[in-house]
């Protein structure tokens, strides 16, 4: 019932040139959207190329990031309406490298959630604990709280249509992968939080990706698993052919 989705999400890497050149590469070859659904996330600068090329096509195109106002003396912030307007479906949020680097709040997160829902957006909100919560034993415990934060005053509609990735920081990008029942494992707390917080039927919609070094060795073993519908994707995302055999995972 729930359609998978696999994201790419490339961080500040590819320029307008290189975007053109990847779009036109995958988009002949993508599933259809009611199989899989693919996205690439792509730096603010490259989205009217991604957006431009990828007309017609099944990709489906998110922002890295957005600012809850919808426009003002915001230096250097993206506005969420423009990104509506400009044909942006999903916005990332919450990204443990924005929450450690640009110190990022839950309540900034939250406010973010907000303003994407209000200007007709998606949100793929990111949660995830590092080695030394884990270490911890409180990784259930964190991002149990992530996500209450993250979902706060939003209705029970909102939450059925977004998507939820779970990033355990000690997996991006250092090519160590939560072992496919470590992440079932986290991605089952982070659906029994919605059932919580909402009920069963919201939490049976909405879509839980996995994300810390997803390749395309690994990504049917993670898919496999009942918690997990999607993946958000750094590195092996960045390459045409990578891109092509995660989203085609099912083939
Ligand atoms: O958003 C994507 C994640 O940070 C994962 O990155 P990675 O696949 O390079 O580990």
């Amino acid at each position: 019932m729930r359609t998978p989705i696999i994201a790419g999400n490339w961080k500040m890497n590819m320029n307008p040139e290189q975007t053109a050149e990847f779009v036109k590469a995958v988009k002949d070859k993508l599933p259809a959207s009611t199989k899989v659904e693919a996205v690439i996330a792509a730096p603010a600068v490259d989205l009217p190329a991604l957006l431009e090329n990828a007309k017609g096509s099944e990709l489906k195109v998110a922002a890295e990031n957005s600012y809850f106002e919808d426009e003002g003396a915001f230096t250097g912030e993206t506005s969420p309406k423009v990104l509506k307007e400009m044909g942006v479906d999903y916005v990332i949020i919450g990204h443990s490298e924005r929450r450690d680097y640009f110190h990022e709040t839950d309540e900034d997160i939250n406010k973010k959630a907000h303003a994407i829902f209000k200007n007709g957006l998606l949100p793929i909100i990111c949660c995830g604990e590092s080695l030394e919560t884990r270490e911890a034993g409180k990784a259930e415990e964190w991002v149990e709280g992530q996500v209450t934060a993250a979902l706060k005053g939003l209705s029970a509609e909102q939450v059925s249509s977004l998507v939820i990735a779970y990033e355990p920081i000690w997996a991006i990008g250092t090519g160590k992968t939560a072992s496919s029942d470590q992440a079932e494992e986290i991605c089952a707390v982070v659906r029994k939080t919605v059932a919580k917080l909402y009920d069963q039927t919201v939490a049976d919609k909405v879509r839980i990706q996995y994300g810390g070094s997803v390749k395309p060795a690994n990504v049917k073993e993670l898919m496999a698993k009942e918690n997990i519908d999607g993946g958000l994707v750094g590195g092996a995302s960045l390459v045409p052919d990578s891109y092509l055999q995660l989203v085609n995972y099912k083939d």
